[in-house]
């Protein structure tokens, strides 16, 4: 099917309340050009996403790191934090980051998110977009100490905002979907080769938002 119709049929019943009629979350599969994404809108139920963005706002350190460009420090338009295992230490545009010890929060979104990934995961990138302003540029999360075809869980907390991406050779090539509230979104096959993604500024006003990315290190 045409890669345009692809992104129509999934785009509409992924904003869908979607009633339950199972103990199981219910997902959507997205079957990317050379490349899967498993979309689970409502994987927290509303009162568990909202005590988890709580927790997670007041008990992690965020951190606005900074990164060299040409000479020049620039500070990453967002807060962010590492935590995992002792010894998953994890090389990102140029700076090694050690992680903090796994939080009861972090435990409770890891054990959650593992039986649907089929990963145990080591370690967790958390990502804070204080507001509209902040944001995450183009990337691949191909880092080599991730592997070659990585499975990614992403858990979103708080303001919505869009997940774009595109095919790396043919940048018409393109989906979009708004990751919710209480939502997982597993990225995996080898949609890290052929495919960036990005969480783009937008002008609206919005609150914050927490994007968390599990992954696995190689050591
Ligand atoms: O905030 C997001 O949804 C994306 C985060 C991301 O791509 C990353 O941490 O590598
Ligand atoms: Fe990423």
């Amino acid at each position: 099917m045409d890669h345009r119709l692809w992104t129509f049929f999934y785009l509409y019943p992924m904003n869908q309340q979607l009633p339950m009629f199972s103990g199981e979350p219910s997902s959507h599969q997205v079957p990317l050009k050379d490349g899967l994404l498993e979309y689970y809108p409502q994987f927290f139920s509303t009162g568990e996403a909202d005590t988890l963005f709580r927790e997670l706002t007041q008990d992690i350190h965020w951190k606005q790191e900074s990164m060299k460009m040409y000479g020049k420090t620039v500070l990453f338009p967002r807060l962010m934090a590492w935590h995992g295992d002792a010894g998953s230490a994890y090389a990102f545009s140029g700076t090694t980051y050690t992680p903090e010890p796994w939080t009861p929060a972090l435990l409770q979104i890891k054990e959650k998110i593992e039986p649907p990934a089929g990963v145990h995961f080591n370690s967790v990138l958390l990502n804070l977009y204080r507001n509209g302003k902040d944001a995450m540029g183009w990337h691949a999360d191909d880092e080599p100490e991730l592997g070659a075809n990585p499975v990614i869980a992403s858990v979103n907390f708080g303001a919505a905002r869009r997940f774009m991406l595109r095919y790396k050779q043919d940048h018409t090539l393109k989906y979009e979907l708004e990751l919710q509230h209480g939502s997982l979104l597993l990225m995996k096959g080898t949609l890290q080769h052929y495919w960036q993604h990005q969480v783009p500024k937008t002008a609206r006003l919005l609150p914050s938002r927490i994007n968390l990315t599990f992954r696995v290190i190689n050591p």
